[in-house]
């Protein structure tokens, strides 16, 4: 039966090609290469996997000979392209290969929490550094490190420091540099894109480092951000050659176009005076005893206490902070201002929460259990637009299976977390920025409170499982309090042509592993004189505890 069949098709063939049928022999051999390329195909698509029987990997783009999905895969805006597969296969998860790369995009929430979350003990680890990274000094950071002892010591001690109990110890100089803001805001607001980068900036110096930042352009703000800059042009994939031929590290530097090796060369020097540097200066001032506490002052002291944590890891673990910290919150406050220039009416909505809460003061950390629409907006800013949209990849670590689809070892993992925060089966309308979506109706306006029923963003945007991220608590509560005190004393509005005509502004994003709005205008407007009083009673506050002026 099967031989007929064959011949059949055989004879088809050679009909088909032209081939007489005493040739019959060439066109059997046709027939078997035919029949073998196929199976390979099969074989790309299902996987035989030992006694488990034959388990089919999850959907993907064609991949080209050779070099798999790398040119689907675009350099910007690569979540619109997750998203548009996601759909377009109906999956969950998508399958791509890369030379000899094989990664998973995972789609929705529901599958990055049973795989990322739920069996956090295989999908913890991180993929190889990439030459690039390494030669450009960042091979140390906690955030590339694979899965191993070291990896778990530092990840225990930065998480020590930016805890939910521990983050109140934070709060002066929150408040201090957040209230300097405002004050900036008021009195030079031309220069308020570089005036917020800096806040951030200087907060988290003064939290990991006890350095008080004391002008408006700081050198060691300058080369936190410079390193900031450097990881992101490092991490870029596909940028450099060096990361698919690691041989070429080995070129020296006269050689021609080795531009990317004085990148590289550059990057570690800027990143040896940013990491050392500010370490040796809180390291000083705590021999001392001169130093604000800190990160590096509170693990020093534990040392000196009989504690064995060895200077490197506290050394890093700080320069970390610096580099994780500063852009991701900054996506998040550029992101929030960039919303309200287009959204009059919930300014008005948040600014009468906050008025009836905080009726002639400005608002506090304590306030935000009683302020759900301000919490409402800042997860809606997040889930808008999530300030790592892929997250980070993850590195599966042993083979697994789900759902019937068989997830290869070493598979790179990520989490298109932009596509889980627009999946419609999640949220109704996902590209209307309404945060009443989060909000629940409960009697009088007065009485309002945060829906559960809605799926938080802040699940997502912070990552997943034992890599989540460690500085959620601090990210969360500086958005928050940024937020409500530039709405409780300014309106924010966009920027106006020479006509005096409002201007509508896109919605534009950087790519990248951080991504935040690309430049936009903003007006800082006070709301009353009573608010502008507000923002005025921080510098004699400021000079009643004692602080310098900067
Ligand atoms: C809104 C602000 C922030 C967002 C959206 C954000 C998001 C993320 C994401 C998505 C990851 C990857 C998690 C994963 O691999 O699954 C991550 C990792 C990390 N974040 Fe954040 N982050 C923010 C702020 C911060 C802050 C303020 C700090 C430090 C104080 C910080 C420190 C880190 C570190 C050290 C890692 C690496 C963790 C690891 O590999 O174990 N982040 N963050």
């Amino acid at each position: 039966m099967f031989e007929l069949s064959m011949d059949k098709i055989i004879n088809a063939i050679a009909s088909k090609l032209n081939v007489p049928n005493s040739n019959a022999t060439h066109v059997n051999i046709l027939v078997v290469g035919l029949t073998i390329a196929l199976v390979a195909l099969v074989m790309i698509h299902y996987r035989i996997v030992g006694k488990r029987g034959v388990v089919k990997l999850p959907p993907d783009p064609i991949p080209t000979f050779l070099v798999g999905n790398m040119n689907d895969i675009p350099v910007y805006e690569e979540w619109h392209a997750f998203t548009a597969w996601a759909k377009h296969f109906g999956g969950e998860i998508v399958y791509l290969r890369v030379f000899g790369t094989q990664m998973l995009i995972l789609g929705s929430y529901r599958v990055a929490n049973e795989l990322l979350n739920k069996r956090g003990i295989i999908y913890s680890d991180r993929p190889p550094t990439p030459p690039m990274m390494d030669m450009a000094g960042f091979g140390d950071s906690l955030t590339v490190m694979g899965n191993n002892a070291d990896y778990r010591l530092r990840r225990r001690l930065f998480e020590q420091h930016f805890r939910y109990s521990v983050i109140h110890r934070h709060q002066p100089t929150q408040i201090r540099e957040t209230h300097k803001l405002l004050r900036k805001y008021l009195d030079s607001p031309a220069s308020w894109l570089d005036d917020t980068r800096y806040t951030v900036g200087a907060i988290i110096l003064d939290i990991v480092y006890g350095y008080r930042v004391t002008s408006d352009r700081d050198e060691w703000v300058e080369i936190g951000e410079r390193a900031g800059i450097n990881f992101q042009l490092a991490v870029k994939p596909g940028a450099w050659a060096v990361d698919f031929l690691p041989i070429l590290r080995y070129v020296p530097t006269w050689f021609p176009f080795t531009g990317w090796k004085a990148f590289a060369l550059d990057s570690t020097r800027i990143r040896k005076i940013q990491v050392c540097g500010a370490f040796e200066m809180a390291k000083k001032a705590t021999r001392e005893g001169t130093a604000n506490p800190s990160m590096v002052s509170y693990y020093l002291e534990e040392n000196k206490n009989g504690g064995d944590i060895p200077e490197k890891v506290i050394m890093d673990i700080a320069s970390d902070a610096y580099g994780a910290a500063v852009e991701t919150t900054l996506s998040s406050i550029y992101g929030f201002l960039l919303q309200m220039t287009k959204h009059p009416q919930i300014q008005l909505k948040a600014q009468a929460e906050l008025d009836r809460v905080c009726i002639d003061r400005l608002p506090a950390f304590d306030d935000r259990k009683n302020l759900p629409y301000i919490e409402a907006i800042a997860m809606e800013v997040g889930r808008w637009h999530p300030g790592v949209p892929q997250g980070i990849a993850h590195r599966l670590e042993k083979d697994d299976k789900f759902e019937g689809m068989f997830l290869p070892k070493g598979s790179l993992i990520i989490p298109n977390i932009w596509g889980m925060c627009h999946d419609e089966n999640i949220y109704e309308s996902p590209n209307v920025f309404n945060p009443d979506r989060f909000m629940e109706q409960a009697g009088d306006s007065s009485t309002v409170s945060l829906s559960q029923s809605n799926q938080d963003p802040r699940q997502m945007i912070f990552g997943f499982g034992r890599r989540q991220c460690p500085g959620r608590p601090f990210a969360e509560s500086q958005v928050f309090f940024t937020m409500a005190l530039i709405l409780k004393v300014f309106n924010i509005l966009p920027p106006v042509d020479a006509q005096g005509k409002e201007i509508v502004q896109p919605d534009a994003y950087r790519s990248g592993i951080v991504s935040l709005p690309k430049p936009f205008g903003c007006r800082f407007v006070p709301r009353s004189n009573a608010a502008a009083d507000l923002i005025k009673q921080t510098e004699s506050e400021r000079a009643r505890r004692g602080e310098h002026r900067s």
